[in-house]
């Protein structure tokens, strides 16, 4: 049994992995102890999460101690919220509503709380009560009008109640401020309305202000247009159970997203889809989703069109966390690629909800200045990645600048309206000209600007890397006024950035300019809808305790559309503020960690805490088929969601909580080929001497009596168990063998002569599920690869509990002959190579004479280059849990088999999967390099040199 971290060495895991968010350990500890008896102490699904679950459970507790709001006259939404309650599934006795819906949508699959999935299940049989009973809850999936309009404004409300009195005015900021239910009378409010007069604000507060006045015109008009009978009869028609197209602004409140630049984004409004619901007060409408194929259904009606480019799929925050009102996903190709029938898993929740809109990629427009569109030379080809955030960061402090100024500072700063009308945080001389600096580099532009910094206006520099096309979104630098005057210029950046982002993710495409993917994520903020986050408008940073020669750094977007032409509704349309605060040293354990703004359209979605400090937070690899492949990559090999590139019938991943560790590149196959030489005897219409194969077989020779001809080549009966084990005798068989099929171990050994599994093939007459082929058919058990916490390297685990007997895997490589490795050999195999060698049947043949009885030359499989999951599956003395077992299935003249692993016993879920490889690890007469055996085997023989078992 492979050995296993005590609970402690756990925790403590889980607190180092959170220690740069900064929550007190304690509350770290507690939170886990809740958790794991939620998942009934299965570390697997916290650790696989990345700890998102623990995260979540934090904040969501911090969020639940903020002071619940009372309603007052003052504040009629509260009691709107109450009244219109009626007919809603309130949160049940001791659940906020906040972690209802959290359960409701994340444990809704049976993986919960189990109060929770009590509730749920109780729901589940009585499905016409739960549409109706205000003691309910919501069923996963589902989805009330009031919720959107209301409850979750409360939410945010209470955070209102408990900020500083400089966020009294955001309690009529659009966000903050409840948002009447759709019976409600708003037509007052909407009279209320005026327009917002944009006027350039002299502080930051009023910046503030004028936001503020922004989303509430914007919220105001929302509402003006829930509030009309249009409204109501739309409403009232998807209480019938009809559905009812809505234009553009048309979903309650912040639910809403405007797809823009000339793009129509119509978001359905789904109607009851159980029958039940017919009785229903159209004032209080519940809106249940639809199963999931009716879903896509609908999601193909508001498609914009098909597009074949980049773009970002809108969805409701769909595990209701605070501050945090949207998750955007992203799609490369075609929209309808994100919305599959696959299972609800806790990584793909965001399936389970409709897309509240498809933002199609931005346009180039007519009227772009000239010297942005020689920006625009990068199309799309589907190659984002995530972690050039991480590029950006690291490239941006050349590490001699971190050494000379230790603590000095720069800040990425994006921002827009050049004029600094909205921001009120960054002002600048208008300068729209493109810039050629001294040294001969081109800046989009270049200006001279006023900033604050810790308290203090000074004057600087700013250098605008990328803009959206409209000019509303400018990726800029701006030197900090502590840094030297050795800002790296753009140009450097971005060649470097380039040449990074091509090596590192093996971008192909001739045209890739980061640039011009820079310009890409700025036109596609810009098309985002407002109310991101609300977060504090400064925050300090510090440089990392952990490190301190590292800088740290500040990412600030700010965002307004700088054309007057435009809906004033759009102005101010999106505002991040202090998202993130990144260390040039990324933390390791959180993945993908960088700038936030880059991955919040990447899956990450950005969840606040009390603190106001925003954090990353793994969506988890739903991100897109299409694109997790490159987008959880970290170094060297890129596909580390599935290891064989689709090659085997099931994904083998690598475990999340390793991959920033590097897997060197490799090419996976799924079955042995010929490298060079081999000369491997496989022909369909020559049966062999020993009177393979049987085409008398047919279906299921496991059910023939006496066993058909391959089965008799197994000791005269089958070697597979009618349920696809192999069976005991086999078994006991070939653990006691003391063979080695390592490279360099020079152990002789009797020829395997019998025993051998011989399994049924092509010119058998049996069809491919006769229970004669096992090995053939590839893996069928679900693996991981992790790295050992032990030092010996990657090592593979499986997911799922095996019993005695089972296939797990064969060994795959390049098949080489024994002359062709010798002659390699005479170059000098590195130790690294040799570790990815097995003999087969060699151990008598390893050194010269290469030919074999029959004249054949010996071969060995070379998995350094060419290779499966066998390759990772690391050594164990004495009492491994798997045994390779020769498999011939294409031809039985024993030169050329397949080395099938089985297990040896029954193996838990999550137990690393090991074998022996029969070596003697004190012994000197191999050629190859040996290692220091890291098993913990009680039977290691790493130390016990007198107890090489040599046959
Ligand atoms: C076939 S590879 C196994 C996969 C390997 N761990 C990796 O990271 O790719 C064999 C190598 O793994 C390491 N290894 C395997 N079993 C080990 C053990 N019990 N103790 C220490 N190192 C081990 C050794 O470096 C060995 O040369």
């Amino acid at each position: 049994m492979a050995p296993k971290l005590t609970k402690a060495a756990r925790t403590e895991k889980a607190c180092r992995a959170l220690r740069d968010l900064r929550f007190p350990v304690d509350m770290i500890r507690a939170k886990l102890e809740e958790l794991l008896r939620v998942h009934r102490k299965n570390w697997k699904a916290i650790e696989d999460s990345n700890y998102s679950l623990l995260i979540d459970a934090i904040l969501s507790a911090e969020e639940e101690k903020q002071p619940e709001k009372v309603p007052t006259a003052a504040d009629p939404e509260a009691k709107q919220v109450k009244k219109s309650s009626k007919g809603t599934l309130a949160p049940p006795q001791g659940t906020s509503g906040h972690e209802a819906r959290h359960v409701g949508s994340r444990y809704g699959k049976g993986e919960g709380k189990a109060s929770s999935s009590s509730r749920l299940k109780r729901k589940r049989s009585n499905k016409t009560e739960a549409s109706s009973d205000s003691d309910g809850d919501l069923l996963p999936g589902e989805l009330d009008l009031e919720e959107v309009s209301g409850k979750r404004s409360c939410t945010r409300k209470k955070k209102v109640a408990s900020s500083s009195s400089s966020k009294k005015v955001s309690g009529a900021r659009g966000k903050d401020k409840i948002l009447p239910g759709p019976c409600s009378g708003l037509g007052a409010e909407s009279e209320d309305y005026k327009s917002p007069t944009v006027s350039k604000p002299t502080n930051q507060g009023s910046a503030r202000d004028e936001d503020t006045k922004i989303r509430l015109y914007t919220r105001r008009k929302k509402a003006a247009s829930l509030s009309s009978p249009q409204y109501h009869e739309k409403v009232k028609g998807s209480c019938q159970k009809t559905e009812v197209k809505v234009g553009p602004i048309s979903r309650p409140d912040h639910r809403e997203i405007v797809a823009r630049g000339g793009w129509e984004t119509q978001v359905k409004i789904v109607p009851n889809s159980g029958s039940d619901d017919d009785s229903e007060d159209a004032e209080t409408p519940l809106i249940r989703r639809r199963t999931k194929r009716q879903r896509r259904e609908d999601v193909a009606d508001i498609l914009p069109a098909s597009e074949n480019e980049t773009g970002l799929i809108c969805y409701e925050n769909p595990l209701n966390l605070p501050s945090m009102d949207y998750a955007f996903d992203m799609y490369l190709n075609d929209p309808r690629d994100m919305v599959t029938e696959s299972p609800y898993t806790i990584n793909n929740h965001l399936q389970d909800d409709i897309p509240l809109a498809f933002i199609p990629p931005a346009r180039e427009i007519d009227h772009t200045p000239a010297d942005e569109v020689k920006l625009l030379e990068y199309k799309s080809s589907g190659v984002i990645e995530t972690a050039y955030s991480d590029l950006l960061c690291k490239t941006l402090v050349p590490a001699k600048e971190v050494a000379d100024n230790p603590v000095g500072s720069m800040k990425l700063l994006e921002y827009t309206s050049p004029d600094a009308e909205i921001t009120g945080a960054v002002q600048s001389s208008i300068n729209d000209e493109a810039l050629v600096s001294e040294d001969g580099l081109t800046f989009i532009d270049q200006k001279v600007v006023s900033m604050e910094d810790e308290g203090h206006c000074c004057i600087t520099e700013e250098y605008c890397v990328a803009s959206s096309s409209t000019g509303g979104m400018r990726l800029s630098l701006v030197r900090g006024p502590s840094l030297p005057s050795t800002i790296c210029v753009p140009n450097e950046v971005i060649k470097v950035m380039e040449d990074k982002c091509k090596k590192s993710y093996k971008i192909t495409d001739p045209s890739f300019s980061f640039l011009k993917l820079m310009n890409d994520f700025c036109n596609i903020v810009c098309l985002m809808d407002s109310t991101m986050v609300d977060a504090p408008t400064s925050s300090t940073f510090h440089p990392s305790d952990s490190n301190p020669s590292a800088s740290s750094y500040k990412a600030t977007v700010f965002c307004a559309p700088r054309n007057d032409a435009l809906d004033p509704c759009l102005l101010a349309s999106f505002r991040f503020h202090n998202l993130i605060e990144v260390t040039p040293q990324v933390p390791k354990h959180i993945n993908l960690v960088g700038f936030g703004f880059l991955q919040s359209i990447k899956g990450i979605e950005f969840v606040g805490s009390k603190t106001n400090k925003m954090i990353p937070k793994l969506l988890g690899p739903k991100c897109s088929r299409s694109f997790i492949g490159q987008a959880t990559q970290s170094k060297g090999y890129g596909y580390l969601d599935d290891i064989s590139k689709g090659e085997e019938n099931m994904e083998i991943p690598v475990l999340k909580g390793s991959r920033d560790k590097d897997l060197k590149r490799f090419n996976y196959i799924a079955q042995n080929m010929v490298l060079g030489e081999a000369n491997i005897e496989v022909k369909l219409g020559v049966p062999s001497s020993k009177g393979c194969c049987c085409p008398e077989c047919f279906g299921d020779c496991q059910t023939s009596n006496p066993p058909c001809k391959c089965g008799q080549l197994n000791g005269g009966e089958f070697a597979y168990t009618q349920s696809g084990l192999v069976k005991e005798q086999l078994l006991r068989e070939w653990s006691s063998r003391k063979n080695t099929t390592f490279y360099g171990h020079n152990l002789s050994r009797p020829h395997m002569e019998s025993n051998f599994i011989k399994e049924c093939w092509y010119s058998c007459g049996c069809f491919k599920k006769c229970g004669n082929r096992i090995v053939q058919r590839g893996i069928t058990r679900k693996l991981q690869v992790f790295w050992t916490p032990e030092g010996k390297g990657w090592g593979v685990q499986t997911l799922e509990s095996l019993p005695k007997g089972a296939f797990v895997c064969e060994y795959v490589g390049a098949i080489l002959t024994m002359s062709e490795l010798h002659r390699q050999g005479s170059k000098g195999i590195t130790d690294e190579k040799n570790a990815y060698i097995v003999l087969l049947d060699a151990g008598r043949y390893i050194s010269e004479p290469v030919l074999k009885d029959d004249g054949k030359e010996a071969l060995c499989l070379d998995a350094s280059e060419y290779g499966n999951v066998a390759r990772f599956i690391n050594h164990r003395c004495g009492d491994a849990n798997l045994v390779g077992i020769p498999v011939e299935v294409e031809t039985a003249s024993h030169q050329y088999y397949h080395l099938a692993f089985f297990t040896t016993r029954e193996v838990d879920a999550m137990e690393e999967l090991t074998r022996d490889y029969g070596i003697g690890l004190n012994d000197d007469s191999h050629t190859a390099k040996q290692f220091q055996c890291l098993c913990s085997s009680p039977f290691c023989r790493d130390s016990q040199k007198d107890l090489i078992v040599i046959d």
